[in-house]
């Protein structure tokens, strides 16, 4: 697979982006709420802190990270596993915000996997130094369920591979507000963040949050 094409050139009023033949890139689909889901993260981490986690291997991610949901992911030692408490504070993870479900629920219905119903939502926080290396998202019971991303605050270069690591990523910029949805015969693409990108944002400053609401059990 040789995904060459580049979609910096986008006109910004394209509203559909086909990453694949089951992933897209919804632009702006999340403006609408934005200020709404901005409100709740910071609801949850005060009940979810943030931390670092590190690789199996033991290196640091440069994101930091926490879980809302029934089930939050995790890596540590042993491995990636999606678990029940958080680690730092050993108390269960705070419920997904009900207008996160219901918008992942609508993008994913819109790139055509009906009645998603996330378990569980990553929070990413990224600075200007982070980033996050191409990996597949494999750690959930049911694959044929989707992955649904919100991405808030600075810009962000995702990059979207294919089925093997080896595989050349296209870069798709990713801005506030847009979502991107994968799954079927694109839900093991490999991805990743390369790096923050433009300015800071206007409310969130020099930080990107990713919200990814997946169905882990
Ligand atoms: O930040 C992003 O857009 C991607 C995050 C991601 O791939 C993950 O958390 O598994
Ligand atoms: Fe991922």
């Amino acid at each position: 697979m040789t995904a060459s094409f580049d979609l910096f050139a986008d006109s910004p009023e394209e509203q559909r982006v086909a990453l694949g033949p089951q992933a897209v890139v919804l632009r702006q689909k999340a403006s609408p709420l934005a200020a709404e889901l901005v409100a709740r993260i910071e609801d949850v981490l005060q009940h979810s802190p943030l931390y670092q986690m590190a690789t199996p291997g033991g290196k640091p991610l440069s994101v930091r990270t926490t879980s809302c949901g029934t089930h939050g992911w995790s890596s540590d030692p042993t491995g990636y596993s999606y678990v029940r408490h958080h680690p730092l504070t050993d108390q269960a993870w705070p419920e997904i915000p009900a207008a996160w479900s219901a918008l992942a629920t609508e993008a994913a219905q819109e790139a055509g996997f009906a009645q998603f119903a996330p378990d569980t939502c990553l929070i990413n926080q990224y600075g200007l130094d982070s980033k996050m290396a191409l990996h597949q998202d494999r750690s959930e019971q049911d694959l044929r369920q989707p992955v649904v991303s919100i991405s808030l605050g600075m810009s962000a270069l995702f990059l979207w591979g294919g089925m093997q690591r080896s595989d050349k990523p296209a870069h798709v910029l990713l801005h506030h507000g847009d979502m991107v949805v994968w799954g079927g015969v694109d839900r093991l693409r490999f991805h990743g963040i390369k790096h923050l990108t433009g300015a800071p944002h206007p409310q969130l400053g020099a930080m990107r949050y990713n919200l990814t609401l997946r169905r882990a059990r």
